[in-house]
Protein backbone atom coordinates (compact mmCIF):
# COMPACT_ATOMS: atom_id res chain seq x y z
CA UNK A 1 0.00 0.00 0.00
CA UNK A 2 1.37 3.09 -0.69
CA UNK A 3 1.62 5.67 1.52
CA UNK A 4 1.02 9.69 0.66
CA UNK A 5 3.50 11.88 2.53
CA UNK A 6 2.44 15.58 2.58
CA UNK A 7 5.83 16.81 1.55
CA UNK A 8 5.00 18.62 -1.08
CA UNK A 9 5.54 22.12 0.43
CA UNK A 10 5.58 25.45 -0.48
CA UNK A 11 9.55 25.39 -1.41
CA UNK A 12 8.86 23.13 -3.42
CA UNK A 13 6.45 25.38 -5.38
CA UNK A 14 8.67 28.30 -5.26
CA UNK A 15 11.38 26.06 -6.97
CA UNK A 16 8.82 24.70 -9.86
CA UNK A 17 7.32 28.16 -9.94
CA UNK A 18 10.70 29.63 -10.45
CA UNK A 19 11.43 26.97 -13.26
CA UNK A 20 8.27 27.17 -15.35
CA UNK A 21 7.71 29.35 -18.06
CA UNK A 22 3.86 30.59 -18.78
CA UNK A 23 1.61 27.56 -20.24
CA UNK A 24 -1.40 27.15 -21.21
CA UNK A 25 -1.84 24.52 -18.44
CA UNK A 26 -1.03 26.72 -15.36
CA UNK A 27 -3.37 29.44 -16.69
CA UNK A 28 -6.02 27.27 -16.77
CA UNK A 29 -6.06 26.51 -13.11
CA UNK A 30 -8.54 29.13 -12.68
CA UNK A 31 -11.63 29.02 -10.45
CA UNK A 32 -13.82 29.16 -13.84
CA UNK A 33 -11.85 26.41 -15.28
CA UNK A 34 -14.64 23.80 -16.22
CA UNK A 35 -15.47 20.41 -13.96
CA UNK A 36 -15.69 17.76 -16.57
CA UNK A 37 -19.35 16.61 -16.82
CA UNK A 38 -20.89 13.51 -18.66
CA UNK A 39 -22.04 15.50 -21.56
CA UNK A 40 -18.07 16.45 -22.17
CA UNK A 41 -16.84 13.34 -22.83
CA UNK A 42 -17.87 11.50 -25.95
CA UNK A 43 -16.86 8.37 -25.63
CA UNK A 44 -18.85 5.06 -24.97
CA UNK A 45 -19.18 4.34 -21.23
CA UNK A 46 -16.76 7.24 -20.30
CA UNK A 47 -17.97 8.07 -16.64
CA UNK A 48 -17.83 11.44 -15.79
CA UNK A 49 -14.73 12.77 -13.86
CA UNK A 50 -15.04 12.86 -10.02
CA UNK A 51 -16.51 16.21 -9.51
CA UNK A 52 -13.01 17.88 -8.00
CA UNK A 53 -11.54 16.94 -10.92
CA UNK A 54 -10.30 19.15 -14.01
CA UNK A 55 -9.28 17.80 -17.15
CA UNK A 56 -5.49 18.28 -17.90
CA UNK A 57 -5.40 16.50 -20.89
CA UNK A 58 -8.58 16.52 -23.59
CA UNK A 59 -8.69 14.06 -26.21
CA UNK A 60 -11.75 13.61 -28.44
CA UNK A 61 -12.40 11.47 -31.85
CA UNK A 62 -8.45 11.01 -31.98
CA UNK A 63 -7.61 7.80 -34.46
CA UNK A 64 -4.61 6.67 -35.03
CA UNK A 65 -2.56 4.77 -37.81
CA UNK A 66 0.64 3.16 -38.84
CA UNK A 67 0.13 3.06 -42.83
CA UNK A 68 -2.60 1.76 -43.51
CA UNK A 69 -3.14 0.20 -40.27
CA UNK A 70 -5.85 1.65 -37.63
CA UNK A 71 -4.74 1.66 -33.96
CA UNK A 72 -6.55 3.36 -32.30
CA UNK A 73 -10.75 4.31 -32.58
CA UNK A 74 -12.73 7.57 -31.54
CA UNK A 75 -10.82 7.81 -28.34
CA UNK A 76 -12.13 10.35 -26.66
CA UNK A 77 -10.89 10.60 -22.64
CA UNK A 78 -10.48 13.47 -20.63
CA UNK A 79 -7.58 12.71 -18.19
CA UNK A 80 -7.96 14.71 -14.76
CA UNK A 81 -5.12 16.99 -13.53
CA UNK A 82 -3.30 15.85 -10.18
CA UNK A 83 -4.34 12.14 -10.57
CA UNK A 84 -2.86 8.73 -11.71
CA UNK A 85 -4.93 7.43 -14.75
CA UNK A 86 -3.79 4.01 -16.03
CA UNK A 87 -4.26 2.91 -19.55
CA UNK A 88 -4.74 -0.83 -19.49
CA UNK A 89 -5.44 -3.60 -21.89
CA UNK A 90 -3.75 -6.72 -23.39
CA UNK A 91 -0.86 -5.96 -25.73
CA UNK A 92 -1.48 -4.50 -28.84
CA UNK A 93 -4.62 -2.79 -28.08
CA UNK A 94 -2.82 0.71 -28.90
CA UNK A 95 -1.98 1.93 -25.04
CA UNK A 96 1.60 3.09 -25.99
CA UNK A 97 0.27 4.52 -29.46
CA UNK A 98 -1.98 7.05 -27.43
CA UNK A 99 0.51 7.92 -24.59
CA UNK A 100 3.63 8.43 -27.65
CA UNK A 101 0.82 11.06 -29.28
CA UNK A 102 0.39 13.30 -26.56
CA UNK A 103 3.69 14.03 -26.72
CA UNK A 104 4.07 13.85 -30.14
CA UNK A 105 7.05 10.74 -29.72
CA UNK A 106 4.96 9.45 -33.07
CA UNK A 107 6.24 12.44 -35.17
CA UNK A 108 9.74 10.17 -35.63
CA UNK A 109 7.56 7.20 -36.82
CA UNK A 110 7.32 7.88 -41.03
CA UNK A 111 3.93 5.93 -41.10
CA UNK A 112 2.33 7.36 -38.21
CA UNK A 113 -0.73 9.76 -38.72
CA UNK A 114 -3.11 10.89 -36.10
CA UNK A 115 -6.60 12.04 -36.68
CA UNK A 116 -8.92 14.21 -34.44
CA UNK A 117 -8.26 16.38 -30.91
CA UNK A 118 -5.42 16.12 -27.54
CA UNK A 119 -5.88 19.57 -25.80
CA UNK A 120 -3.24 20.35 -22.80
CA UNK A 121 -5.80 23.56 -22.00
CA UNK A 122 -5.68 25.40 -24.73
CA UNK A 123 -2.25 23.89 -26.30
CA UNK A 124 -3.19 22.07 -29.83
CA UNK A 125 -1.14 19.30 -28.88
CA UNK A 126 -1.35 17.90 -32.42
CA UNK A 127 -1.17 21.24 -34.87
CA UNK A 128 1.66 21.49 -36.60
CA UNK A 129 2.66 25.16 -35.70
CA UNK A 130 2.88 23.33 -32.00
CA UNK A 131 6.23 23.62 -30.40
CA UNK A 132 6.96 20.12 -30.11
CA UNK A 133 10.26 20.60 -27.49
CA UNK A 134 8.35 23.37 -25.83
CA UNK A 135 5.38 20.19 -25.49
CA UNK A 136 7.78 18.13 -24.29
CA UNK A 137 8.93 20.30 -21.41
CA UNK A 138 5.85 20.06 -20.30
CA UNK A 139 4.91 16.73 -21.04
CA UNK A 140 7.76 14.79 -19.97
CA UNK A 141 8.07 10.71 -20.23
CA UNK A 142 9.29 7.75 -19.08
CA UNK A 143 10.15 4.85 -20.58
CA UNK A 144 9.92 0.81 -19.81
CA UNK A 145 13.87 0.48 -19.21
CA UNK A 146 15.74 3.19 -17.48
CA UNK A 147 17.88 5.02 -20.11
CA UNK A 148 19.77 7.10 -18.38
CA UNK A 149 22.62 9.43 -20.53
CA UNK A 150 26.07 7.79 -20.36
CA UNK A 151 26.39 11.29 -18.50
CA UNK A 152 27.42 11.64 -14.84
CA UNK A 153 23.90 11.96 -12.40
CA UNK A 154 24.35 15.59 -12.30
CA UNK A 155 25.00 16.09 -15.69
CA UNK A 156 22.04 13.64 -16.43
CA UNK A 157 19.61 15.66 -14.41
CA UNK A 158 21.09 19.06 -15.55
CA UNK A 159 20.54 18.51 -19.16
CA UNK A 160 17.01 19.88 -19.30
CA UNK A 161 17.70 22.68 -17.28
CA UNK A 162 20.79 23.67 -19.17
CA UNK A 163 18.46 23.48 -22.67
CA UNK A 164 15.98 25.58 -21.44
CA UNK A 165 17.04 27.69 -18.77
CA UNK A 166 19.16 30.24 -17.70
CA UNK A 167 20.20 29.62 -14.74
CA UNK A 168 23.69 29.97 -12.34
CA UNK A 169 25.58 26.74 -11.38
CA UNK A 170 24.67 27.44 -7.60
CA UNK A 171 21.29 27.16 -9.19
CA UNK A 172 21.57 24.22 -11.10
CA UNK A 173 23.42 23.17 -8.21
CA UNK A 174 19.85 23.38 -6.22
CA UNK A 175 17.42 22.39 -9.12
CA UNK A 176 19.74 18.81 -9.06
CA UNK A 177 19.40 18.39 -5.92
CA UNK A 178 15.36 19.37 -5.62
CA UNK A 179 14.93 17.29 -8.27
CA UNK A 180 16.49 14.11 -7.06
CA UNK A 181 14.92 14.30 -3.77
CA UNK A 182 11.47 14.95 -5.46
CA UNK A 183 12.43 11.52 -7.54
CA UNK A 184 13.22 10.14 -4.04
CA UNK A 185 16.91 8.94 -4.79
CA UNK A 186 19.25 11.82 -3.17
CA UNK A 187 19.95 9.97 -0.35
CA UNK A 188 21.19 6.95 -2.58
CA UNK A 189 23.21 9.52 -5.06
CA UNK A 190 24.64 12.26 -3.37
CA UNK A 191 28.10 11.65 -2.49
CA UNK A 192 28.17 9.78 -6.24
CA UNK A 193 26.61 12.84 -8.19
CA UNK A 194 29.85 12.89 -10.73
CA UNK A 195 30.08 9.28 -11.05
CA UNK A 196 28.24 7.90 -14.46
CA UNK A 197 24.13 7.02 -13.87
CA UNK A 198 24.90 4.21 -15.73
CA UNK A 199 26.40 2.56 -12.56
CA UNK A 200 23.33 2.58 -10.21
CA UNK A 201 20.85 -0.01 -9.97
CA UNK A 202 17.86 -0.55 -12.50
CA UNK A 203 15.69 0.75 -10.07
CA UNK A 204 17.91 3.91 -9.07
CA UNK A 205 18.39 4.65 -12.55
CA UNK A 206 14.56 4.84 -13.29
CA UNK A 207 14.47 7.49 -10.02
CA UNK A 208 17.25 9.43 -11.57
CA UNK A 209 15.76 8.93 -15.28
CA UNK A 210 12.50 10.67 -13.14
CA UNK A 211 14.35 13.05 -11.62
CA UNK A 212 15.84 14.03 -15.56
CA UNK A 213 12.05 14.18 -16.84
CA UNK A 214 11.09 16.71 -13.48
CA UNK A 215 13.95 18.92 -13.90
CA UNK A 216 12.67 20.97 -16.81
CA UNK A 217 9.47 21.51 -14.95
CA UNK A 218 6.39 19.12 -16.70
CA UNK A 219 3.03 19.41 -16.07
CA UNK A 220 2.13 15.87 -17.17
CA UNK A 221 4.58 12.77 -16.57
CA UNK A 222 3.86 9.87 -19.17
CA UNK A 223 4.73 6.52 -18.06
CA UNK A 224 5.27 3.52 -20.14
CA UNK A 225 5.34 0.31 -17.87
CA UNK A 226 7.62 2.44 -15.56
CA UNK A 227 8.55 -0.40 -13.84
CA UNK A 228 8.71 -3.58 -16.24
CA UNK A 229 12.09 -3.94 -15.71
CA UNK A 230 12.41 -3.51 -12.20
CA UNK A 231 12.82 -6.14 -9.17
CA UNK A 232 9.61 -6.22 -7.01
CA UNK A 233 11.33 -3.55 -4.19
CA UNK A 234 12.69 -1.14 -7.04
CA UNK A 235 8.90 -1.60 -8.26
CA UNK A 236 7.68 -0.59 -5.05
CA UNK A 237 9.60 2.36 -4.20
CA UNK A 238 8.46 3.76 -7.88
CA UNK A 239 4.96 2.95 -6.82
CA UNK A 240 5.41 5.17 -4.10
CA UNK A 241 6.89 7.62 -5.68
CA UNK A 242 4.03 8.05 -8.41
CA UNK A 243 1.71 8.22 -5.52
CA UNK A 244 3.53 11.05 -4.56
CA UNK A 245 4.62 12.70 -7.61
CA UNK A 246 0.78 12.96 -8.66
CA UNK A 247 0.07 15.67 -5.53
CA UNK A 248 2.18 17.76 -8.27
CA UNK A 249 1.62 16.48 -11.60
CA UNK A 250 -0.92 14.50 -13.65
CA UNK A 251 0.15 11.25 -14.46
CA UNK A 252 -0.45 8.86 -17.03
CA UNK A 253 0.99 4.91 -16.88
CA UNK A 254 0.70 2.32 -18.86
CA UNK A 255 0.87 -0.85 -17.30
CA UNK A 256 0.21 -4.27 -17.69
CA UNK A 257 0.40 -5.10 -13.88
CA UNK A 258 -3.44 -5.04 -12.68
CA UNK A 259 -2.39 -4.96 -8.90
CA UNK A 260 -0.27 -2.36 -10.22
CA UNK A 261 -2.75 -0.11 -11.62
CA UNK A 262 -5.37 -0.34 -8.42
CA UNK A 263 -2.16 0.54 -6.63
CA UNK A 264 -1.03 3.60 -8.38
CA UNK A 265 -3.78 4.79 -10.34
CA UNK A 266 -7.15 6.49 -9.63
CA UNK A 267 -8.05 6.60 -12.90
CA UNK A 268 -8.46 3.66 -15.44
CA UNK A 269 -9.08 3.24 -19.12
CA UNK A 270 -9.35 -0.14 -20.39
CA UNK A 271 -8.96 -0.62 -23.94
CA UNK A 272 -9.41 -3.39 -26.49
CA UNK A 273 -8.43 -3.71 -29.98
CA UNK A 274 -8.23 -0.12 -30.61
CA UNK A 275 -10.73 1.16 -28.84
CA UNK A 276 -11.57 2.41 -24.62
CA UNK A 277 -14.08 -0.18 -23.94
CA UNK A 278 -14.86 1.51 -20.23
CA UNK A 279 -13.02 4.64 -18.15
CA UNK A 280 -13.78 5.21 -14.75
CA UNK A 281 -12.20 5.74 -11.34
CA UNK A 282 -9.89 2.67 -10.37
CA UNK A 283 -12.02 1.58 -7.60
CA UNK A 284 -15.29 1.48 -10.09
CA UNK A 285 -13.61 -0.56 -13.12
CA UNK A 286 -12.01 -3.14 -10.53
CA UNK A 287 -14.63 -3.33 -8.25
CA UNK A 288 -18.09 -2.56 -10.41
CA UNK A 289 -17.02 -2.42 -13.90
CA UNK A 290 -19.91 -2.44 -16.51
CA UNK A 291 -18.60 -4.49 -19.47
CA UNK A 292 -18.31 -8.01 -19.21
CA UNK A 293 -15.07 -7.28 -21.27
CA UNK A 294 -13.64 -5.36 -18.82
CA UNK A 295 -14.27 -7.08 -16.05
CA UNK A 296 -13.06 -10.83 -17.74
CA UNK A 297 -9.75 -8.57 -18.54
CA UNK A 298 -8.87 -7.07 -15.07
CA UNK A 299 -9.61 -10.33 -13.07
CA UNK A 300 -7.09 -12.38 -15.08
CA UNK A 301 -9.61 -14.72 -17.60
CA UNK A 302 -7.87 -13.07 -20.94
CA UNK A 303 -5.09 -10.56 -21.55
N1 LIG B 1 5.92 1.80 -35.40
C1 LIG B 1 4.89 1.02 -35.71
N2 LIG B 1 4.64 0.66 -36.98
C2 LIG B 1 3.60 -0.11 -37.29
N3 LIG B 1 2.72 -0.60 -36.40
C3 LIG B 1 2.92 -0.29 -35.12
C4 LIG B 1 4.00 0.54 -34.69
N4 LIG B 1 3.94 0.68 -33.34
C5 LIG B 1 2.86 -0.02 -32.95
N5 LIG B 1 2.25 -0.61 -34.00
C6 LIG B 1 1.04 -1.45 -33.97
O1 LIG B 1 -0.03 -0.70 -33.40
C7 LIG B 1 -0.79 -1.51 -32.54
C8 LIG B 1 -0.82 -0.88 -31.15
O2 LIG B 1 0.50 -0.96 -30.61
P1 LIG B 1 0.85 -0.36 -29.19
O3 LIG B 1 2.32 -0.55 -28.99
O4 LIG B 1 0.31 0.98 -29.09
O5 LIG B 1 0.02 -1.35 -28.25
P2 LIG B 1 0.13 -1.55 -26.69
O6 LIG B 1 -1.25 -1.72 -26.20
O7 LIG B 1 0.94 -0.48 -26.07
O8 LIG B 1 0.91 -2.93 -26.64
P3 LIG B 1 1.92 -3.49 -25.50
O9 LIG B 1 1.08 -3.61 -24.28
O10 LIG B 1 2.36 -4.81 -26.06
O11 LIG B 1 3.05 -2.50 -25.38
C9 LIG B 1 -0.16 -2.89 -32.56
O12 LIG B 1 -0.86 -3.70 -33.48
C10 LIG B 1 1.24 -2.64 -33.05
O13 LIG B 1 1.77 -3.75 -33.74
Amino acid sequence: MCVANDSFTSADKQMTASLKKPNPVNESRDEDSVVVTSQDSTAIDTKPLPEDAQPAIRIADFNAFYGAYHALYDISLDIPKNRVTALIGPSGCGKTTLLRWINRMNDIVPTARAEGKISLADLDVLAASTDVVDLRRQVGIVFQKPNPFPKTIYDNVAYGPRLHLRISRSELDDLVEWALRKAAVWEEVKDRLHKPALGLSGGQQQRVCIARTIATGPEVLLMDEPCSALDPISTSSIEDLIYELRKQYTIVIVTHNMQQASRVSDMTAFFYQGRVVEFGTTDQIFTRPDQKQTEDYVTGKFG
